[in-house]
């Protein structure tokens, strides 16, 4: 049986902090007989990523991400636990596992500053040995994917923040990883460069079965690419499970937009049980109904008893709310099933 990407069970890192009293004796002091201060940046961590699995893996600042991502990747050693990616010790076997993975900081480059960009790329794909009609390949479909065709030949310094982050992406595939774990891949980004670095990875997951760990502030991406989501607060996990399960739990309300073919006049307009106005302007008319009340069908039926309605759309509930809820508490408050 092929091992897990991604596989971790009970993963602890305390970070010693040498604690230095003030002046020039504390710091001598220090030397001889260092005190620490302890922090635990994630304790007892359990979780496993499958194969072509996108997992959102999100919290507030401080929650332990990038600990946790530094730990997979082999950076870091854990403290405590034990972390397998495809079968092996990340930190143990740096080397070996350095070939099956790819990893993007958002806001750091690991591209040669003055090169060209198809340089760095060429260079990569050697160092990676990968073969050459594999790179010719790659290097076409990703130019297509990226739109990289204009960017190949400048160096990595003279490009936007977009630009960079797309050649980014190139570079951390040209290899073939198994397994990407990305850090903020959009973060500073127009909507136009989100979309497509975005459907650039849902391809690489989808067609290649690319693992990926996303980190990220933006539910955007989230919503765009994960249906797992693992949510770690403190150093501990709060939810693991489908994005979908969280999105029903705490979107207990819902819109519903009407477009009626003539002009609205709600004044006689009966509001259907466990509904209330939104908003009624021109021929366009918006309900907002709780879910354990009330149904969008027989809120569409009531209303389109009592108006001639053209189309209605139902709007899903807000992840960016659900989520700031969940991150003050509402977790704690309830019980969720993942
Ligand atoms: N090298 C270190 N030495 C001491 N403490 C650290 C170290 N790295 C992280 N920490 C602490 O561990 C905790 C978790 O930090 P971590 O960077 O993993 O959080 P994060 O969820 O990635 O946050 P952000 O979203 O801000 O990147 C924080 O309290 C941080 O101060």
């Amino acid at each position: 049986m092929e091992p897990l990407p991604i596989d971790v069970r009970n993963l602890q890192k305390t970070f010693a902090i040498p604690r230095k009293e003030p002046g020039l004796l504390g710091a001598v002091k220090g030397l001889f007989k260092p005190e620490y201060q302890y922090k635990t940046a994630v304790n007892g961590l359990s979780f496993q990523v499958g194969k072509g699995e996108v997992v959102g893996y999100i919290g507030v600042n401080g929650a332990g991400k990038s600990t946790t991502i530094k730990i997979l990747t082999g950076i870091l050693a854990p403290t405590g636990g034990q972390v397998r990616i495809l079968g092996r010790d990340p930190f143990k076997n740096r080397v070996a596992n350095a070939k099956d993975i790819g990893v993007v900081f958002g806001q750091r480059t690991q591209l040669w500053w003055d090169l060209a960009l198809i340089e760095s790329l060429r260079l990569i794909a050697r160092m990676y040995d990968v073969p050459e009609s594999r790179y010719k390949t790659l290097l076409e479909e990703f130019s297509h994917l990226l739109d990289l065709d204009e960017l190949l030949s400048k160096p990595i310094r003279t490009m936007s923040l977009g630009q960079k982050m797309r050649a980014e992406l190139a570079a951390t595939l040209i290899h073939e990883p198994k397994i990407v774990y990305l850090d903020e891949p959009t973060i500073g980004l127009d909507i136009m460069a989100k979309q497509r670095i975005r459907d650039f990875i849902k391809k690489q997951s989808q067609e290649r079965d690319v693992t990926v760990l996303l980190t990220t502030h933006d539910l955007g991406d989230i919503e765009e690419l994960c249906q797992r989501i693992i949510i770690i607060d403190n150093g501990h996990i709060i939810y693991d499970g489908q994005l979908s399960t969280i999105k029903n739990h705490f979107g207990t309300h819902r819109t519903i937009t009407f477009e009626t073919a003539e002009t609205l006049n709600t004044s006689r307009l009966l509001l259907p049980k466990g509904s209330e106005l939104l908003s009624a302007e021109g021929n366009k008319l918006v309900l907002k109904f709780n879910r354990s009340e009330a149904s969008a069908s027989l809120v569409a039926a009531q209303v389109m008893q009592q108006l001639e309605v053209q189309d209605f759309q139902l709007q899903e509930p807000d992840l960016t709310s659900i989520i700031s809820q969940i991150y003050q508490g509402a977790l704690h408050r309830e019980k969720v099933m993942g």
